[in-house]
């Protein structure tokens, strides 16, 4: 169970998150959703500790993460799979080192020197890597550039690099903000399987209210940091939406491409 307790942070006269109270159960895949600013992103970079809080407390299974220093804090971010918008994969790598690369997490000093230096991962560890490409449909592709790869196919490297670091949460930004149709599709599949053959918790930021009713099993809608909604994706109609956000559907999904198009702040 992971449990934010009034998690807060500002970013001087901006309270990007807003005495966040959520307690979510293990397993759950939990789509965030919001209008551009709403602080979907900062939850997420909180929760891993990318981002410190100004107040409040993250608990997972009673161990408070918000206190964690130096190797415990490095085995919470391993814990914590990250998938960003722009794939954030290794261009020039091949897709196999790619996804090796979520191994890294497990190395530290000199091992890690070398195996960046060599790429030399052992032949366990390379097994691994490749039944991992083959279930999502990438064996094929194990020796091609990153470059070289469709978005969606390179999106579904990185989950691949996220699986492979053995996490026990996913933390997706917008994983299929930068897709077409087709290919986001298949990579919210792809994040659903994860979620549901390996009982991995999923906190989703989406865009677009139909995908996140489509794949997750909660949904938290935030608005200038708060949380404005909270609960079953049927429970949140169009009717509902609009009384949250002031707008209807189509134009929160406008609105969200919109900010989607533009690139992402560092
Ligand atoms: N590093 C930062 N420095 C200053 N302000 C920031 C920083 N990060 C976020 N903010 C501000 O915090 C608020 C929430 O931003 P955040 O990126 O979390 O929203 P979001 O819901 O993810 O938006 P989007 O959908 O556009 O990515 C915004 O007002 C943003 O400008």
């Amino acid at each position: 169970m992971l449990e934010l307790q009034g998690l807060t942070r500002r970013f001087g006269a901006t309270v990007a998150v807003d005495a966040v109270s959520l307690a979510v159960p293990a397993g759950q895949m939990l789509g965030i959703i919001g209008r551009s600013g709403a602080g979907k992103s900062t939850l997420l970079r909180l929760l891993n500790r990318l981002v410190e809080p100004s107040a409040g407390r993250i608990l997972c299974d009673g161990t408070d993460v918000t206190a964690l220093r130096g190797r415990a804090l490095r085995r919470w971010r391993r814990n914590c799979a990250m998938v960003f918008q722009q794939f954030n994969l290794v261009q020039r790598l091949d897709v196999l080192t790619n996804a090796l690369l979520g191994r890294l997490a497990y190395q530290h000093g000199l091992g890690r020197a070398r195996l960046l230096l060599t790429g030399g991962f052992p032949a366990e560890e390379r097994a691994r890597a490749l039944a991992m490409l083959e279930r999502f449909d990438l064996l094929g592709l194990a020796l091609q550039r990153a470059e070289t790869l469709s978005g969606g196919q390179q999106q579904r490297v990185a989950l691949c690099r996220a699986l492979l670091q053995a996490p026990r949460l996913i933390l997706a930004d917008e994983p299929i903000a930068s897709l077409d149709p087709a290919n986001a599709r298949l990579v919210m599949q792809a994040l659903r399987q994860a979620n549901r053959a390996e009982g991995l918790t999923v906190l989703v930021n989406l865009h677009h209210l139909e995908t996140a009713r489509a794949y997750c099993d909660r949904i938290v809608a935030m608005q200038a940091g708060r949380i404005v909604f909270d609960g079953p994706p049927e429970a949140l109609d169009a009717a509902r939406l609009q009384a949250v956000y002031g707008l209807p559907e189509a134009d929160l999904a406008a609105e969200s491409e919109a900010a989607a198009a533009r690139p992402a702040m560092a």
